[in-house]
Order: structure tokens, then C-alpha cells, then sequence
């Protein structure tokens, strides 16, 4: 079984560089992108060396799925110690991707089930198209998830809703991702990858700093107790206004050399 200091197998990831964004494909269509440790610790090696100038990663699948979750075949022979050194390697992987120093949106289509759920919910945005469709058919499996889903789920959807899905393996449709906000965009059809892209080009853009501010200190805000995160509001408020880059964006837009503000 992979450990951290194993290589993954990049040809397992099709990685394409588009002018500040880094696309990163899921490549095992055959296999409906399963993830084998291969590919797991390819993501790895990826967002390990994120390049300076890459401002926004989009991760898809390959072919007509984002991906069927843990490769079931790697499975059968695992004890419990195994079993351990496993989940908790995905989810050091998992937690690279969600502490990623830029945006990482998910295009999602076709199966985004159990283990590629969890993938899809380390990134920041999730756009779907109506191909889409989610579930967690571990229970069905005798299993229970491994990377990082009980913690990152519930808290896009909630507790009783994820309970339904581990109970019951359902597959929810591209819809109901969107209104239980797991997705937070819902696409026309083949729309998912052009959407993503078009997102990722505009997060890339903004100040760097921004983005570390949504990325890394938000979800501390979120959670952290209401004084605890005003007083770190205020803190990454102050760091970011007295950044040169925001005195020059606001001097932009002062002197009517950027857009307005408009609907889109
Ligand atoms: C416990 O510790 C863990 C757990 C985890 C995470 C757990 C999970 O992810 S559980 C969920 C596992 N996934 C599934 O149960 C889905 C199984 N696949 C399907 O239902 C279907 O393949 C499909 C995704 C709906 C697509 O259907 P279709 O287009 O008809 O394609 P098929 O003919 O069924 O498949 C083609 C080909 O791919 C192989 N395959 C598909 N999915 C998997 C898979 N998940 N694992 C292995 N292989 C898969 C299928 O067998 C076919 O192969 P052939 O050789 O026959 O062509 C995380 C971490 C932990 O520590």
C-alpha cells in the first residue's frame, strides 16, 4: 500500500497548464476514475508543487465520470492496521488540496460517488452539470468512509441529510447537489469544465492575498467562537488593506481604470 513517501503514478492525472490555471484530470476512465493509491498519491505529488505561477487549479474527470470512489479492488486483502494507514493517507492528501494556497474548483459529471464525494468536497467550489449524480453507497459496500467525508460533508449539508446518504446509498441527483449546496454552481449539459474554468480564471485574478484570506483563514473565522472571529476578521482585514497590491487595486478603481461592479 502507498505511503506518503511513495510516488504516485502521473499518468494517472492528465495535468494541463492554461494561462494561470492548472487543470488537473482524473485519468482512469476505464476504470470510471476509481482511485487506486496510484492516482491518490499522484494528486499528491501535485498539489505538493503547486508552480509560483499558477493562481487557480480545476480538478475533473477524465472521460464520462468525475470519478466511482475508492478503487474497490485495493480493498479485499486490507486488516485494520491497513485499513488506518490508509484513510489517514488520503486524507493527508485530501487536506493538501483543501490547503491549497489557491482556489481548487471541482467539475463535476457523471458518477461522484463515495471517495470522489470526498474529493470533490476538499475543493473550494463545486460545479455541476445535470449528468452529475452523488452517493455514498459505502454501508452497501460494509464499509464506512475513509477520506475525510464525515467531517467535510455534513458541513455542505448537513448531518440528517449526509445520514441519509450513508444510510441509504440513494443517489442524489445533479439537482438536489445544488439545493442541499453541495454544489454551488448547476450547469447546462457538458457545461461543468467550461463553467470551472471560467470561474478559475476569475479567482485567479484576484490579490493573492485575498485568496490565502478565503482559503486559509475563513474556515477558522466560521468556526471559531463570534469574539475569537471578529477579532480575526479584523486582523486579516488589516494585513490585507495595508498590502501594496490592495492600495493599487483601490487606486485602480478610484482613478476608473477598473470595471465596475455589475451583474453577471
Ligand atoms: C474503507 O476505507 C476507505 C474508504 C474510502 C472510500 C470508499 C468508497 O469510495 S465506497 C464507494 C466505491 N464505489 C462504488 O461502489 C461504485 C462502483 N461502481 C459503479 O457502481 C459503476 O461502475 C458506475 C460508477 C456507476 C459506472 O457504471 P458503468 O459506467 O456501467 O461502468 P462499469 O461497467 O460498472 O465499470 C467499468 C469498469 O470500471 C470498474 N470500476 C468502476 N468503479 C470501480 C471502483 N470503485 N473500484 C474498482 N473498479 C471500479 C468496473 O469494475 C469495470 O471494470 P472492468 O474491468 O470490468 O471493465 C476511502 C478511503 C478509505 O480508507
Amino acid at each position: 500500500m502507498g505511503n506518503a513517501a511513495d510516488a504516485g503514478d502521473a499518468s494517472l492525472l492528465r495535468i494541463e497548464t492554461r494561462g494561470a490555471v492548472l487543470t488537473v484530470g482524473l485519468n482512469r476512465p476505464a476504470k470510471r476514475n476509481a482511485l487506486n493509491d496510484g492516482i491518490i498519491l499522484a494528486l499528491q505529488d501535485c498539489f505538493s508543487a503547486i508552480p509560483d505561477e499558477v493562481g487557480a487549479v480545476v480538478i475533473h474527470g477524465v472521460g464520462d465520470h468525475f470519478s466511482s470512489g475508492l478503487d474497490l479492488s485495493e480493498l479485499t486483502e486490507r486488516d485494520a492496521t491497513e485499513g488506518l494507514v490508509h484513510s489517514q493517507m488520503w486524507h493527508r492528501v485530501f487536506d493538501r488540496i483543501q490547503y491549497c494556497r489557491v482556489p481548487v474548483i471541482a467539475a463535476l459529471k457523471g458518477a461522484v460517488i463515495g471517495g470522489g464525494l470526498e474529493l470533490a468536497c476538499a475543493a473550494h467550489i463545486r460545479v455541476a452539470e445535470p449528468s452529475a449524480y452523488f452517493a455514498l453507497p459505502e454501508g452497501q459496500r460494509g464499509i464506512f468512509v475513509g477520506g475525510g467525508g464525515s467531517v467535510r460533508l455534513p458541513r455542505l449539508i448537513g448531518v440528517p441529510r449526509m445520514a441519509d446518504m450513508m444510510l441509504t446509498g440513494r443517489v442524489y441527483s445533479a439537482t438536489e447537489g445544488a439545493a442541499y449546496g453541495f454544489s454551488q454552481y448547476l450547469t447546462e449539459a457538458d457545461g461543468a469544465l467550461p463553467k470551472a474554468l471560467e470561474l478559475a480564471e476569475r479567482v485567479a485574478a484576484n490579490a493573492p492575498l485575498t485568496n490565502f484570506a478565503v482559503l486559509q483563514a475563513l474556515p477558522m473565522i466560521a468556526e471559531a467562537n463570534p469574539q475569537t472571529g471578529l477579532l480575526m476578521e479584523s486582523l486579516m482585514a488589516t494585513v490585507a488593506q495595508s498590502d501594496k497590491e490592495a492600495k493599487k487595486r483601490i487606486r485602480a478603481f478610484l482613478d476608473r481604470k477598473t470595471a465596475k461592479v455589475k451583474p453577471t
